[in-house]
């Protein structure tokens, strides 16, 4: 049945997880909502006001989407709540292509089941490893077959983990930080990290902080990327110090994310990153088992 107003929450992810760039990713406990309302002229709200505007993503990709299923595109107010930091690493731009497809399906009155979401935003993104969390909930990991089948697992996060994020007060965009990289890598480095996904995903479900400070130790991004963002190395030494299992860059920065085990080390950690710099803001996070909410 079609609708005229659907609501989208889509929450926050953490892509890559230091050593599984483009294939692992985790929700968490923040997030954006989006609520697509029909309406004579579409018009938009709540938004940061470079964003309220018809090139706003969430429109576009709702536009696109609802021509991708034969329909004409109803003009609508887009009302946005947007809790994720703008300075990139937690999914922002995921939340929005999310919500674009799943309120086209709601409008047209297409079923969308979750598989299908998550491909259809993984076509739309150019990878899944943001898609996949943040549809699904918890950790993922993901890939994309030669046929173009995007197939992903999903395991659980022990509840002990803290993922403290560290936003600094600048961007990093995406693209920039994907052309920094080599296009190749040597046989090392692909057999460096292939062992240190696998134990970094057990660390996470387990809640093995050793096991996570020995796997999580990426060479395939970081190592290029980190010039990009001023504050990663005393970040690093700052958050490590104060007891963090694990210390990455999320997604493709400039967020950064350390791994904590209980609150009270997730708080240590949070201070000693202000510590390196007030305007840096901190958010001491869990893992978001649900996924996105659509209502
Ligand atoms: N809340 C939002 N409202 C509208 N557009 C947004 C919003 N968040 C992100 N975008 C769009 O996505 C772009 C940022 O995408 P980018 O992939 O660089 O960041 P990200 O999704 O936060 O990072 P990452 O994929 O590394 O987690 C912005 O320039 C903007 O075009
Ligand atoms: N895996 C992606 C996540 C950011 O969209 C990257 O690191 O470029």
């Amino acid at each position: 049945m079609s609708r005229d107003r659907v609501s989208v929450w889509v929450p926050a992810t953490s892509a890559n997880l230091g050593v599984g760039f483009d294939c692992l990713g985790l929700a968490l406990t923040l997030g954006n909502r989006f609520t697509f309302e029909r309406a004579e002229e579409s018009s938009f709200s709540g938004c940061e006001p470079r964003f309220a505007n018809p090139g706003n993503l969430a429109y576009t990709t709702y536009l696109e989407a609802s021509r991708a299923l034969g329909v004409k595109p109803s003009p609508v107010a887009l009302s946005c709540e947007t809790g994720i930091p703008l300075s990139g690493g937690l999914g922002s731009s995921s939340t929005c292509i999310v919500a674009g497809i799943a309120a086209a399906h709601a409008f047209a009155g297409v079923e969308v089941d979750r598989r299908r979401l998550v491909e259809l935003a993984s076509e739309r993104e150019g990878h899944p490893d943001n898609v996949a969390p943040a549809v699904l909930g918890g950790l993922t990991s993901s890939f994309t077959t030669g046929d173009g089948e995007v197939v992903c697992m999903e395991a659980p996060v022990s509840d002990a983990w803290r993922f403290v994020a560290v936003c600094p007060p600048y961007e990093v965009r995406t693209e920039d930080a994907r052309r920094v990289m080599p296009p190749s890598v040597p046989l090392a480095t692909a057999v460096w990290q292939m062992g240190r996904v696998a134990a970094t995903c057990h660390a996470l479900e387990t809640g093995d902080g050793e096991l996570l400070a020995k796997a999580c130790d990426d060479r395939l991004h970081e190592p290029y990327r980190r010039p990009l963002i001023a504050h990663y190395d005393r970040c690093r030494a700052a958050c490590l110090g104060a007891g963090a299992s694990a210390f990455w860059i999320s997604g493709s920065g400039s967020t950064m994310m350390a791994a904590c085990l209980g609150d009270a080390r997730a708080a240590a950690v949070g201070a000693a990153a202000q510590r390196v710099d007030p305007g840096l803001r901190t958010f001491a996070l869990s893992c978001c088992t649900d996924g996105t909410s659509i209502r």
